[in-house]
Parts: structure tokens; sequence; C-alpha cells
């Protein structure tokens, strides 16, 4: 049998039981009919993807048909039938690395093993980067192994052409717990993410396990990118490991791709010294394990396969909007001419789509609803077209009058809609905030799969790979996959723009913008703010000390810097409409005594006048000279100056030097009684006068109170934005509250200590 007489259809083939399966595709042993040749046939449900990630698919195949390595799995040939694609690949009866650990060597394979899989897989790898590809899936999973011990690196679902896209990608693939940090960051990434994904294959191998296995794909996301680099702990494992090993696998896994050593330059590290020949995994492995189709092959599960589909494939109309596919010199003309689809109405619940029941007939009543996309040398058309080209093919169609039978696969080309009928769910992905993400282990949106965030590409990266590390033989045997190979067999499927940059990847995350959806909540709905309670909570002496003029009606507040504690600031929040607030300036001097604040210097104090509509607030900011003056009676006599309608500032202050004032008073009066006998009218004067101001304060700090309750319910109408540094601003007068309650409460005691002395004095005097 040579490369080119592979047939292109189910009916060539004799399909086994399964021998893998994937998160996208079930692998079928298979005999191809006409030489008895045993081959795998990877089997995907072309209705479990986008538009956009049949791309990948075709990627996939065309770059596996073109792999001439012994180390790379190469594709026969591929072909559709119905909504199926079907890859014909060799039979690597081993299976894969991860299904040989799973199967007899959970606690991973002993160090010599490992090596000689590993040099074989970087083989495949130098080989691929050479070419200008990253693999961008490397992992144990995908590590195949055939019955001489020979190990193939296997599919490229994800692998892409840096010849095509330049040599930095952005796009977020990969399988989280392989996932190098800059891929799970989108910082652009090249051939280093496949080092990366090597280093955590070769810890793979060494534990049975990748790091962080067993979480979730955003946990992984998060502790990849929060965390150290995972290393070898040659303690926990079963099996003994050099440093050597440690040491190799470290060069892998450094957060900098920069520090990453080429595939070229590690396969020189000392580690694969010790690598032996293919043969050796033979005793080594293949002798510790049942064939492959011996195993038990779990289930992966897989997004619902549905045979309900409407949809008829056809995929060997020439197309006349694409150049026909120009096969490879290289590639295996194996082509998807599957003249047959898929009859869906044959396809009940419990039929199985290997096996069509009858033979599958030609798509003659459907023709308007072919689909036509291209895997490498299979064409399949109607491609997502222009604009224009859509509204006119949707005007012929409504001019020939034929009813389009309803469209339930993901690939319908639904006229209304042509343009992005297969990509919306795509485009709407946002590229992930990390920082976001990361801290959600449940997003909405999260598929078990494959996962993948979109980015679109709006400047195309050069295109050239990464010319430090790689080099491209044209002339050499080893050139397959060059770019030219690549374009020119058929790969390229003419793309909406919206789905230009898109790639396919292990998993699918779709997460709404957060922001975007955050913003609408909040303009929606804007959090309500928390109601005000009244509690005796202790405060800081600082927030009472602070000089703050409360503008109660419109929640404005304005907070000093000057106090001298390292009280946090509050906002600062402009009312609407605004009232005139001039903030204060308090001098640095500031010193406290007991719980009031004393200002030394008090010609630095600016006055600051507040007006609010409550007329609560004529805030008369600053430091009246008496307020500091050591004389009793002198303090005594500028005290009245304080209005019941200053500032809390004020009235801190003044309240403060009544407190002063009180005790001083008290004193003299007891010392001119005792001397004396006698006391000086004035005093009862000064004293009632005290009073008076004392009780205004009171009532003054009650207002105060109902009005910052008022104000903070009054916020609450405020917009979205303002509410956000209103619940700030709440938590503060919360604060200013209850220092006021405390305030009040020490007042009232004054007071009544100060009616019992002056009562007192009355009775002596009487
Ligand atoms: N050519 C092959 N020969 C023998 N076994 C194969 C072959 N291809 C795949 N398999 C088996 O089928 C399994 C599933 O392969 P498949 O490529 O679909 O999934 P995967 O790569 O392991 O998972 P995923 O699709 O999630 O990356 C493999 O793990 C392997 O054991």
């Amino acid at each position: 049998m040579t490369d080119t007489n592979w047939a292109n259809r189910l009916d060539d083939f004799e399909l086994k039981s399964p021998i893998g399966y994937g998160s996208s595709a079930v692998v079928y042993g298979a005999i191809y009919k006409l030489t008895r040749k045993l081959v795998a046939i990877k089997m995907i449900d072309l209705d479990m993807f986008e538009r956009n990630q049949i791309d990948e698919l075709r990627r996939e195949t065309a770059l596996m048909a073109l792999s001439k390595h012994p180390n790379v799995l190469r594709v026969y040939g591929s072909f559709v039938n119905g909504s199926k694609l079907y890859i014909v690949t060799p039979y690597l009866s081993a299976g894969s690395c991860l299904d040989i650990l799973k199967t007899g060597f959970q606690h991973g394979f002993e160090e010599i093993t490992i090596a000689t899989i590993l040099r074989q897989a970087l083989e495949g790898l130098v080989y691929l980067h050479k070419n200008g590809h990253i693999h961008r899936d490397v992992k144990a999973g995908n590590l195949l192994m055939d019955d001489h011990g020979g190990v193939l690196l296997a599919d490229f679902g994800v692998s892409s052409s840096l010849a095509e896209k330049g040599d930095v990608r952005k796009t977020f693939v990969g399988t989280p717990c392989w996932m190098a940090p800059e891929v799970m960051e989108q910082a652009g990434y090249d051939f280093k993410a496949d080092i990366w994904s090597f280093g955590i294959t070769a810890l793979e191998l060494a534990k049975g396990h990748a790091p962080f296995a067993k979480f979730p794909p955003m946990k992984v996301l998060m502790l990849t990118l929060s965390n150290d680099p995972p290393t070898l702990d040659r303690e926990s494992t079963v099996h003994k490991y050099s440093k050597g090993f440690k040491d190799m696998i470290d060069c892998c896994l450094q957060k900098d791709p920069q520090k990453r050593p080429t595939a070229e330059k590690l396969l020189h590290h000392p580690f694969f010294k010790q690598a032996k020949r293919k043969e050796y995994l033979i005793k080594s492995i293949l002798a510790n394990v049942p064939p492959l189709e011996q195993r038990p092959h779990k289930k992966v599960p897989q997004k619902a396969i549905t045979f309900e589909s409407t949809e008829q494939w056809d995929f060997d109309t020439p197309t006349t909007e694409e150049p026909p596919p120009i096969v490879p010199p290289t590639s295996v003309p194996v082509t998807g001419t599957a003249s047959t689809t898929m009859n869906n109405t044959n396809n009940s619940s419990n039929h199985n789509p290997m096996f069509p029941a009858t033979p599958a007939t030609p798509a003659t009543a459907a023709t308007n609803n072919k689909k036509h996309i291209s895997f490498g040398d299979v064409v399949i058309r109607d491609p997502p077209k222009p604009d224009v080209e859509q509204q006119q093919q949707q005007q012929q169609s409504q001019q020939s009058q034929q009813p389009l039978p309803p469209k339930k696969s993901r690939f319908s080309i639904n006229p209304e809609n042509t343009n992005n009928s297969t990509t919306s769910s795509a485009s709407d992905i946002v590229p992930l905030p990390l920082s976001r993400l990361c801290s959600q282990d449940s997003i909405q949106g999260e598929r078990k799969s494959r996962f993948e965030v979109q980015q679109q590409h709006t400047t195309p990266p050069p295109s050239q790979p990464n010319k430090e590390q790689h080099h491209h033989p044209s002339s050499s045997s080893e050139s397959a996959l060059s770019r030219e190979n690549s374009n020119s067999s058929g790969l390229s499927l003419p793309r909406n723009s919206s789905t230009s940059s898109t790639k396919s990847s292990r998993f699918s995350v779709e997460i709404e913008n957060p922001a975007g959806r955050e913003g609408q909540s909040q303009q929606q709905q804007p959090p309500p703010l928390p109601l005000l309670p009244i509690n005796d909570h202790p405060v800081s002496t600082s927030a009472t000390t602070a000089a703050i003029a409360i503008s109660a009606s419109s929640a404005s507040l304005v907070s000093s810097s000057s106090t001298t504690t390292s009280t946090p600031q509050p906002p600062t929040i402009t009312p609407s409409p605004p009232v005139t607030t001039t903030a204060v300036t308090l001098p640095l001097e500031c010193r406290k005594k007991g719980r009031f604040e004393l200002i030394g210097d008090t010609t630095s104090a600016t006055t600051t006048t507040t007006s609010t509509k409550s007329n609560l607030a004529t805030a008369v900011v600053g430091t009246h000279p008496h307020d500091h003056m050591d004389s009793p009676l002198s303090s005594l006599s500028g005290s009245p100056n304080t209005s019941p309608y200053t500032s809390l500032t004020r009235d801190h202050q003044s309240a403060a030097h009544t407190a002063r004032l009180l005790t001083t008073t008290a004193s003299t009066i007891a010392n001119n009684s005792q001397e004396n006998g006698n006391v000086p009218p004035i005093v009862y004067t000064q004293l009632e006068a005290l009073l008076k101001q004392t009780e205004a304060q009171r009532s003054l700090l009650n207002d105060m109170m109902v009005n910052v309750r008022r104000g903070s319910a009054e916020t609450t109408t405020t917009t979205a934005a303002t509410a956000v540094s209103n619940n700030d601003t709440v938590e503060h007068l919360q604060q200013l509250l209850t220092a006021s309650l405390r305030e009040r409460d020490r007042l009232s005691r004054e007071n009544d200590s100060l009616k019992r002395e002056l009562n007192n004095l009355r009775r002596q005097q009487q």
C-alpha cells in the first residue's frame, strides 16, 4: 500500500471497538479492508465545534499529514461522513503515555524510561519548532507509543503555524495543567510555551499526574500564575530521581520564557544522556501493560453528540469561492470526497454513528443546506462570506422560495445570520483579565472539556518564527511543514474577520466582560447604602478630633488631613448640586491634649465656610484665639462666641475648651469660696453662658445626627459611581456619628455636673 491509495470512505474500514476517548473525539481501532492494515481512526463530531474551530481541525489534519518525522504522528488521510470527521492514523498499539501511566504506572515511570520517552518526544518537538510550529498541547496524553517503543507526538488540535501568524501568538489555548504562564496571561508566546509543557509532562511521567491535576481549570490558572513554578520533589516520589532530572525540569519550568532553553538546546541537557534506544521501552513499559484494546477505556465526558441535526454536509462539490486545494507533494492525498452524507433521520439515538444503518444518500433535497469546509484535501464549502455576498445569497435564497430546513447544528449557515452564525459565541468572548479570573473558581460558562479564550489579532504579528532559535531549512528533508506547504494544502479557508484569530483548544472558558457586567448592574441597581447603625462602638480619638465639616443634608464630607494620628482619609464626596465647601487646613503643629486636639499655630489655620441646605453648618473651621487662652476668665469671655451653628471642628474645639474651662472655673470658684466666701456674680453669668453653650452643642449634635441619617438616605439615589464611594462615606459617617453621640453624652454629663455645680453655689450663697 502506498501513501496515495488510501480510501476515503467509511465503508473502506472495519471499525473495531474504541481504543480511547478524548475530550472531543473517540478513537477507534479499524482495519483497512483493502490491505487488512490496522489503523486508528479518530472520529470527531463536527457539530461540537464552532466554525472557527474547524480551522484548527483542518490545521491538525493537514499538519499531521505533512509530518515526516519518526517522532511525529502523521495522518494517512481524513474524510467526512455526515457530520463526522474521520482522521486515519497509524495504529500505535501501546496507546498514549497517559494511558500507560493509568494502566500500569500510576506512580510514574523510572528515570531512564522517562529519559527515553522524553528524548524521543523532544526530537519531535525540535522538528516541529524547526518548521515553525508550536505544538501547544504537549502532554503525556499526546505522546503515543508504538509496539517498538517509538514515541510520537500526536494531536495537533491546538498546534499552530508560526509561519502563518507570526512569531508571537496571543491566543489562549492549551490544557491548563500544561499551559505556560505566558499563554494564560495572553501576553504573547512562542516556542518556549512548548518547553514549559514539556517540563510539566516530565513531572507527569515522574509522578503519574501533572501538577495541580486535581484542581478545576480556573484554580490551575490561578495556581500557575501565582505560585512558584512546580518542581520535582525528589523526596516525595516513589522512584528515585536524580538531581539532573530535577534540573532539567527546572530549566523548562521557568516563568520567564526567555530563560527556558530551546528544544534543541534542551536535547543536550545531561539528563538525556541516560536515554536508551527506544526498544528499551518494550521491556520497561510494554511488557507490563496489556495491549491497548484490552485496557479499560474510560469515556471522557464529551459535549452532547446529537444525531438529530438536519444538517447535510457536502464536501465533494468544488468550491468557487476559494482556489482548489493544492495537494502538497509530501501530503497524503486522502480526500474527503464524502459523496455520502449522513441522513439524519437514520440516526436514531441508538444508532451507532460509526456504522450508518443505511448507506448514506446523496444530499439532493437539501442542497441549499450544504456546507463546504476544507480539511486539507477535503473540501468543505460555504465558509463565512463577506456581508455583500451573504446578502446576495440571502436574496437569492428568498427568491428561490425554498424554505430551508431548521438549522440545529452550530454549523448551520443561517441566511439571516451568516456573518456570525457560527462564531457568535466565540466573538463574544472577551480576553480574560486573569487577575479577576483567577479569583473565581466557579465562573459561569466554564466548560469541562475544551476551553478557549479568544482574542482578536487586530494587528497581525510579523510572520517570522523565532529567528533566534530556529531556522527554516527549505531544502531540508524535514521541511515538509514549511509555510508553503501549510498554505498550499488547502488550509486557508476564507474566514469572517470576527473569527480570523480565534483558536480552539482543550477547553472553552466563556466569561462575560466582568467590568461591563458590573458596570451595567451598578447603573441599574446601585448598591443600597447600609443603614447607619447608631452604636457605641469605641471610636478612635482621631476620628473625633479630625477637623471635619459635615454638611449633613448633602452628605458632603470634607476631612482635614491635619490630624496627628494615622486615621485613614475618608473620601471627599462632592454633592450635586454642590455646596460651598472648602477644605480645611490645619497646621501640622497640632498636638493632642486628652481627647481634644489643640492647635498650636492659629495663624496658619484657614477659615472655611460651608453652607448647607439645612442651615446646619455655617461652619467656621478654625481656631479662635480665645480657645487657646489659658486664663479661664478670658476664655470664658470668648466662649459665648461659639455658635451652635458652627462646624463640628469648632464644636469639638470649643467643647474641649469648655471642658477645660469648667474644670478650671469650678476650682476657681471653690478657691474663691474658700478664701473669700464670695462668688463673683460674673461667675454665674459665665457659667450660665457655658451651660447654654453646651446645651446648644448638644442640640447641634442631635440635629447633625438626624441630618446625617437623612443625608445617607439621600445618597442612595446618587449615581452608581458615587454609590461606590458612598459606601466608604457611610462608613466614615458612621464613625463620625458614633463619635458625635459619645460627644453628646459627654456634654450632657458635663451639663448635669455644671448644673449641679451651679446649684451648689447658689445654695452656698443662700
Ligand atoms: N493513533 C492512535 N493509536 C492508538 N491509540 C490512539 C491513537 N490516537 C489516540 N489514541 C488513544 O486514544 C486516546 C484519545 O486520543 P485523543 O487524541 O482523542 O484525545 P487526547 O488527546 O488524549 O485528549 P484531548 O482530546 O482531550 O487532548 C489517547 O489517549 C490514546 O490512548
